[in-house]
């Protein structure tokens, strides 16, 4: 692949409710968005505009009605969401989903860092991975380290949320989708996990959309920034332009589109 071949392209994408019957609706419009490795896109826009329907159909809980939708050139648009789940992962708002409650905190680790290798590993392995788990846990830089062994269900909600950004990324995925992850959170909780997220993504170079509601944080954070209303792009800006954009701006924008 040569060095500019988008990660991911959604090509005339449209994703319709109700399909095929008098009230059918397009919910993503005719959407055309390339991703390019290295990108941290941020996704702001008014309720209903169509933000958890575009992570949906990339990870493939949403049917792709007409379009494309290419991952390295190939169209992945018929694969299922554990199929695409080898190269992508996702966190959501909710700090219950995406780790095991009654598991601890560094079994729910070392689930995801054997996703989709052999499934035999042996409690030893589990012991010499330790310092590893407390390691990146520390990173999180909340107290989780000293939590391996508790039950996840009885961490905070911030401590949730970090467990689940980092089995998120322990395998490196080609492309994170982070879904209004810090948006439960209290405003201290949801800062800090914030600045972890970007030191992480930008260390380790991921690939990431992120869809927020805290319009300082789509500013502050990432080198791309997408603007979504009634299942289109209409503002899609990187480096230098981004920089250059106020909150006035987007609020202009959400005016226009709402
Ligand atoms: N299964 C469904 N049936 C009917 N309408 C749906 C369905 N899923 C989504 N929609 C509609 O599609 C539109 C886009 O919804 P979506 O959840 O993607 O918006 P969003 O930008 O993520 O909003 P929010 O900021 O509120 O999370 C909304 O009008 C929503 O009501």
């Amino acid at each position: 692949m040569a060095q500019n071949d988008p990660l991911l392209s959604l090509k005339n994408a449209v994703v319709y409710v109700n399909q095929n019957t008098s009230s059918q609706t397009a919910i993503l419009n005719q959407l055309n968005l390339d991703i390019f490795e290295g990108d941290f896109i941020t996704v702001v826009g008014p309720n209903g505009a169509g933000k958890s329907t575009l992570f949906n159909t990339i990870a493939g809980s949403k049917i792709l009605g007409k379009g494309q939708l290419l991952h390295r050139g190939r169209s992945i648009a018929k694969e299922s969401i554990i199929k695409r789940a080898q190269f992508l992962s996702r966190v959501f708002q909710d700090p219950k989903m995406g780790t095991a409650p009654r598991m601890t905190v560094a079994e729910n680790l070392n689930l995801a860092a054997k996703r989709g290798t052999q499934r035999n590993l042996k409690l030893r392995k589990l012991k010499q991975k330790r310092s590893y788990f407390k390691e990146i846990a520390a990173s999180m830089n909340n107290g989780l380290s000293n939590k391996l062994d508790v039950a996840t269900e009885s961490l905070s909600g911030g401590q949730r949320q970090a467990l689940s950004f980092l089995m998120a990324i322990i395998k490196r995925p080609e492309l994170l989708l982070l879904d209004e992850h810090t948006a439960a959170l209290d405003p201290k909780t949801s800062a800090q996990l914030m600045i972890q997220t970007n030191k992480n993504i930008t260390e380790q170079k991921l690939t990431c959309l992120m869809i927020t509601h805290h319009l300082d944080d789509a500013l502050k954070y990432g080198n791309r920034l997408l603007v979504l209303g009634k299942g289109q792009i209409v503002l899609d800006v990187r480096d230098e332009q981004k920089k250059s954009l106020t909150k006035e701006n987007i609020l202009e924008l959400f005016d226009k589109i709402s």
